[in-house]
């Protein structure tokens, strides 16, 4: 199809009749011939036309990754459109009382930098459509054309569009709303239809103020975000790509999911929230890393859980220690199919490179946060330091987090039982979820005193119910340890038995080798001796 921009610079008479020439040519001309007529008509154009025009795509030539330019033209013209194009577009944004405008497609708009005149236009290409599964479906390519006279080639090139660029950029930074995103299945990925990832705005309200942990450490992971965030120059002059990685591992409830929100309100990042198990291949991988922008929080969750990631590190099988019952059901289990393995071949040299290798440096500014309940199942590989840079502990609930809880909850900041809940929590394995749920209130009746008694009471209980689950436990490893003994000692039994059996065979056998050695011998000598006996008689014969 033919760029307005093209034809702009035309006199009036000009453009009419071409206009009428154009609509002809459309109804008439066969879509095939077009194409050559299209493009010597662009060759044509060059030779007499004074103006240049530059192509921003929305994606990159290889049509992998969104292009950044695009977005930042996008956001700058969006400023100067509202005000100045003829067409617009309103699109409704969620939890947003205003319309965000931008540029209709086919839509143009002028624009002035240090006296110079330049024309900015909207276009779409769309695809001759394809049939699919009884379905048509055409691609939609969309683009920016800049068109400027030739003499002001070197200025527009070297100072208009870096304007453009970094002005964009900047619009963008400050208008986006956050976003968490989630990954679509490949199936979705058409520029039609979802996309590679789908998105709602993130709102989450955990903040590192209201995050219940040690302050020290706190304060410390605050820091190296601080650090990270500023290290652009940095990580260029070590030669790092502009990326982290946070390996937060801890027991469930502990505040690791609480923590990431927590990193991206602190940072003001968008979060892509990678559902592994729905990414085909380590192809599908690279492609959807390569579609995420900087300012961003990459997260997976529960990696133990996502495929089989932990390499060859299978847990060892202690046969003593197992069941019967207990190995035929694992071995049930094990027969089960697993459909989400099934469904996906990301293997862990693809988690790998796509984190740590080369593709990784394709956009700065990430963050990789990956959680697990069981830091020691996964591949050391995997969270080796450079890879996993910060290793990150949730625990339990102790004093300190504690006090961050009920100043969150209750809004006290201290209470006569403080002392009592500081030596129990040493005492209980208690999350700060299931300490929070405690605390919080469940009726306007309640108030800070009859929460806080009912924690006391909830730590009292825990610590009996541990009790009497060490005790179960104690029982379970004494009788485990009384039956592994009992094996051990017929094991033995039978092998003495089996040793004793062998030598008594061995002691019948070496006795009839003998005697079948000993009649040998007698046989041997009976033989000799009946020869004797005939010789001397055939002696006596010759003598005579
Ligand atoms: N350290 C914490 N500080 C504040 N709130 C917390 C903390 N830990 C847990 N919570 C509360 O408990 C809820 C559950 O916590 P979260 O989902 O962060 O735990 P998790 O460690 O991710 O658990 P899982 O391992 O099961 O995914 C949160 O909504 C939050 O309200
Ligand atoms: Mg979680």
């Amino acid at each position: 199809m033919l760029e307005t921009g093209a034809i702009w610079g035309l006199t009036g008479t000009t453009v009419t009749s071409f206009m009428f020439f154009w609509a002809m040519y459309k109804q008439y001309v066969p879509q095939h011939f077009r194409v050559y007529v299209e493009k010597y008509f662009h060759k044509m154009i060059g030779w007499i036309s004074y103006y240049v025009d530059i192509k921003f795509t929305e994606y990159t030539e290889e049509g992998l990754k969104r292009s950044q330019a695009y977005d930042s033209i996008r956001n700058y013209l969006a400023s100067k459109s509202t005000a100045l194009a003829r067409k617009l577009k309103a699109n409704e944004t969620k939890n947003s009382k205003s319309l965000v405008f931008s540029m209709d497609d086919h839509e143009e708009i002028e624009d002035e930098f240090e006296g110079v005149k330049v024309k900015w236009y909207s276009n779409v290409k769309v695809s001759q459509p394809q049939h699919s599964y009884g379905r048509s479906i055409s691609d939609e390519r969309r683009y920016f054309t800049l068109t400027f006279h030739r003499r002001h080639r070197g200025m527009i090139i070297e100072t208009y569009l870096d304007h453009v660029l970094r002005e964009g950029k900047d619009i963008g930074l400050k208008k986006r709303e956050r976003k968490l995103y989630t990954n679509n299945s490949s199936r979705e990925w058409y520029p039609w239809s979802a996309g590679k990832w789908s998105n709602v705005p993130f709102h989450h309200p955990a903040t590192f103020e209201t995050l219940a942990m040690d302050p020290v450490k706190k304060e410390g992971i605050k820091k190296d975000l601080i650090k990270f965030s500023k290290g652009k120059d940095y990580y260029n002059k070590v030669g790092k790509p502009w990326k982290r990685g946070y390996l937060l591992f801890g027991p469930p409830g502990t505040g690791k999911s609480t923590m990431i929100a927590a990193i991206a309100n602190f940072l003001d990042y968008d979060v892509y929230d990678l559902e592994l198990t729905t990414v085909k291949d380590n192809s599908e991988l690279k492609k959807l890393l390569l579609d995420t922008t900087g300012k961003s929080i990459i997260v997976i969750e529960d990696i133990d859980c996502s495929l089989e990631l932990t390499g060859q590190r299978k847990k060892k099988k202690d046969d003593d220690e197992e069941d019967d019952e207990e190995k035929k059901k694992k071995k049930e289990e094990e027969k089960k199919p697993n459909v989400e393995e099934k469904q996906s071949k990301v293997t862990l040299s693809g988690l790998l490179n796509s984190i740590d290798g080369l593709w990784s440096a394709c956009s700065g500014e990430k963050i990789i946060v990956f959680t697990t309940n069981f830091v020691d199942k996964l591949d050391p590989a995997l969270i080796r330091r450079g890879r996993m840079d910060n290793h990150i502990e949730m625990s339990y609930c102790k004093f300190e987090a504690f006090k961050v809880l009920a100043k969150n909850y209750l809004e006290i900041e201290t209470h006569d039982l403080y002392e009592e809940i500081e030596r129990k929590l040493e005492e209980t394995d208690m999350s700060p979820a299931d300490v929070a749920e405690t605390l919080m209130p469940k009726s306007d009746e309640e108030d800070a005193d009859i929460c806080i008694k009912r924690l006391v009471k909830t730590l009292e209980e825990e610590k009996d119910k541990a009790k009497k689950l060490a005790e179960e436990e104690e029982k379970e490893k004494a009788e485990k340890e009384v039956k592994k003994k009992k094996k051990a000692e017929e094991a033995e039994k039978k092998k003495k038995e089996e040793e004793e059996e062998k030598e008594k065979k061995a002691e019948k056998e070496a006795e009839e080798k003998k005697k079948t050695e000993e009649e040998e011998k007698n046989e041997k000598v009976k033989g000799k001796e009946q020869n004797g006996d005939v010789s001397k008689t055939n002696g006596c014969n010759c003598l005579k």
